[in-house]
């Protein structure tokens, strides 16, 4: 295949290598630097784009995709106020736009066990639930993605949630989930849940050692999204 890379930063990079040791080549390295360079491309030859840039630039290089038919796979956070508009400019124009706070397969199934360990905590009172994400100090965006995705967890199953609360910058209440955002180097991603009472504690913990899980999860995902159309999640890349 050939992929396109918008944003070739940490993450771009180690994409593009996994992409390249895994037989596919790469149409474009594009960055704040050279964005002229994709007036360049002749958007036929481009199989995938995958997109890790930030936050504010995340919407311009999806709708940039979407609008000539390249399917996207997007791992960028922080820009989550305008995927409602993404996913209708993806249907709009019959695209296949892949969004994931995090692509790494045991991430994944972290959010799963913290999904199954919500449910469990309705049948007690007593614990406090709450949420803590470590990142390097580079990072843009606070909580993670993935923190917020873990949140979004924990509310669709733990009645007594309806929300969430960053820690420090939003107030909490007794219905929010608190996220605790860490900002210490070199950590790739550390998420933490912990369930807190006076008898005792729960926490489950998934600790990234690098950032070649979140880069190989979206390779694979690239390789998928071509024959895909629409509005697609890991849920429709993953059985479990
Ligand atoms: N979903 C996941 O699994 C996952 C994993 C790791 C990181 N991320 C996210 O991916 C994003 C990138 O992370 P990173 O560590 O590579 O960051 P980084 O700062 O190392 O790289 C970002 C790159 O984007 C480029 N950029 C800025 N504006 C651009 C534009 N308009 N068009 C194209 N490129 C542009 C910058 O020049 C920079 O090189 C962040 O939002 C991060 O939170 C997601
Ligand atoms: O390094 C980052 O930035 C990461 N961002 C994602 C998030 O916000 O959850 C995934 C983990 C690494």
């Amino acid at each position: 295949m050939n992929i396109l890379l918008l944003g070739y930063g940490k993450m771009g990079k180690i994409i593009g290598e996994i992409a390249e040791s895994r037989g596919h080549s790469i149409a474009g390295k594009i960055n704040i630097d050279n964005r002229e360079d994709l007036d360049k491309l002749d958007p036929k030859s481009i199989d995938v784009a995958i997109e890790f840039s930030q936050p504010e630039a995340a919407f311009e290089n999806i709708s940039w995709s979407i609008q000539r038919q390249i399917p996207i796979v997007v791992g960028t956070t922080g820009w989550l106020e305008k995927k409602a508009e993404v996913e209708e400019m993806t249907l709009t124009n019959n695209g296949s736009f892949f969004y994931a706070s995090n692509f790494s397969i045991g991430v994944n199934i972290f959010f799963k066990v913290n999904e199954f360990l919500s449910k469990l905590m309705n049948e007690t009172d007593g614990y406090q639930v709450s949420v803590e994400e470590i990142h390097h100090t580079a990072k843009k965006d606070a909580p993670s993605g993935t923190a917020i995705t873990l949140a979004e967890g924990i509310i669709k199953n733990l009645k007594s949630k309806s929300s969430w609360n960053l820690k420090g910058e939003q107030e909490s209440s007794d219905q929010s989930v608190e996220i605790t955002s860490k900002r210490i180097d070199p950590a790739p991603g550390t998420h933490i849940i912990k369930y807190e009472s006076p008898i005792d504690d729960i926490e489950i913990t998934h600790t990234a050692h690098s950032r070649q899980g979140f880069a190989l999860g979206a390779v694979l995902v690239a390789e998928w999204i071509p024959s895909k159309k629409g509005v697609l999640s890991m849920d429709d890349f993953l059985s479990f």
